[in-house]
């Protein structure tokens, strides 16, 4: 079976071919800057060159379209053609209290994602343009979703409930949500096959640290807690994201400057994180490079991420009564050392013993950081969401063939 893999963005789509036959991926890519005068789209197939090209793609129905036609295309295509796609899956940020695992979309799924609108604005609204469009462009082939939020679903309500009236959860669903759950759960399990041992037997704080970040405390298998919120705002500080702040700085800032509620929140979920800090960039690349050469606000903003991320490794080793494994995975995690050592070398009390040549070391695969002696395994395990979404949308469509 030939899978799709769709992750949509309001101004972005990101695609993966899979033939799940051996879970190879035939071609990646990528559409940016919908609805803009340039659109830049880049393609990638697994034994070509890559393909780039600029031109003007007003919206996701198009660039469903180009992307049917990279894949497809004589030269640089790896298909024969669209009818050799055998279903579509999607990534969907939010699926609140509804959705506990991945399902085949139906007339009622869509009307759900639609009700969720208002828990994920920046995220479901484009995720929706994803499903219309491929049903436009391919109106026979089922199509799956894949929730972040699913499986943070096992969660106790001491971990999922804040302290508010109770009234807002029964007529606003207020609660922690989490997300990148897809991550946390692919990671968690790699991990384990890796240490040979079985995950429910395994206390694990997984971190999720790229743009946006998060950690999840992982107890006989299942999410038990994690950072993220009732929307991906909450927990860590990210790129541009503030992450934990006093709830009672928001109505006082709206008040002194005169913010809309737009105003406010484009100013926690876009302009803080460590671009606020550094000054310089959202980006841990830039950041890392400028503190190196001596910046203090690159410096001051690597310390406060590493250290909000310690605190919460931490907190989930006490919410968990211990920990065995930490897992560092996604763009910062699978590619900063510095992040990993300077997180790891301010916890050594809790059993944690870095190698520090192993962690330099660059690689792919899942691989251990950790000393033999260390109590704590420390592993950094590449995530794959997308494999994690193709292989839902593989079993699901099966079934319903079967
Ligand atoms: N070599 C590297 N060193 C440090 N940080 C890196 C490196 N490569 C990527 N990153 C970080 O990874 C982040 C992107 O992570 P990624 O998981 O790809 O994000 P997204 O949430 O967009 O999927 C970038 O912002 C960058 O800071
Ligand atoms: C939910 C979320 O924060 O997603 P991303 O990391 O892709 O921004
Ligand atoms: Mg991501």
């Amino acid at each position: 079976m030939k899978v799709l893999v769709i992750n949509a963005g309001s101004s972005s789509l990101k695609y993966q071919l899979y033939e799940m036959l051996n879970e190879n991926v035939l071609a990646s890519g990528r559409v940016e800057r919908i609805g803009m005068d340039s659109s830049i789209v880049t393609h990638e197939p697994a034994d070509k060159p890559e393909v780039r090209d600029v031109s003007e793609i007003l919206d996701h129905v198009t660039a469903v379209k180009r992307v049917i036609d990279m894949i497809t295309h004589k030269e640089y295509g790896v298909i024969g053609s669209m009818s050799e796609i055998d279903a579509v899956g999607h990534r969907i940020v939010h699926g609140g209290e509804v959705f506990k695992g991945s399902v085949l979309v139906t007339q009622e799924v869509k009307l759900e994602i639609r009700r969720l609108f208002d828990l994920a604005p920046l995220h479901n609204p484009a995720h929706m343009m994803g499903i219309t469009a491929v049903e436009a462009v391919m109106p026979e082939v089922p199509q799956v979703v894949v929730f972040d939020t699913a499986f943070h679903q096992t969660m106790p309500n001491t971990s999922y409930l804040y302290p508010v009236p109770t009234v807002l959860y029964r007529r606003h669903k207020i609660r922690r949500y989490g997300f990148h759950g897809t991550s946390h759960a692919y990671v968690s399990d790699k991990a384990a096959r890796y240490l040979n041992k079985p995950l429910q037997s395994l206390k694990m704080v997984t971190c999720h640290i790229g743009n946006g970040a998060s950690c999840a405390a992982i107890l006989d298998g299942k999410s038990f807690d994690t950072s993220m919120g009732m929307t991906p705002l909450e927990g860590l500080m990210m790129g541009t994201r503030s992450g934990d702040i006093d709830p009672a700085i928001v109505p006082f800032v709206m008040n002194k400057e005169e913010l809309t509620l737009n105003e406010a929140n484009s100013m926690l979920n876009k302009h803080s994180g460590m671009l606020a800090i550094s000054g310089i960039s959202s980006d841990m690349r830039e950041v890392t490079e400028a503190m190196h050469e001596g910046d203090k606000n690159a410096k001051l903003a690597f310390d406060m991420y590493t250290y909000r991320l310690r605190k919460y490794i931490g907190a989930y080793a006490a919410a968990m009564n211990g920990i065995d494994v930490l897992v560092f995975t996604a763009g910062v995690g699978e590619n900063s050392p510095d992040v990993r050592e300077a997180v790891c070398e301010g916890i050594t009390f809790l059993g944690i013993e870095l190698d520090k040549e192993k962690n330099r070391i660059r690689s792919k695969e899942a691989r251990e950081i950790s000393t033999p002696n260390s109590r704590i395994k420390v592993l950094v395990v590449p995530t794959n969401e997308e494999l994690l979404i193709a292989r839902d949308t593989n079993t699901i469509v099966k079934e319903l063939q079967n």
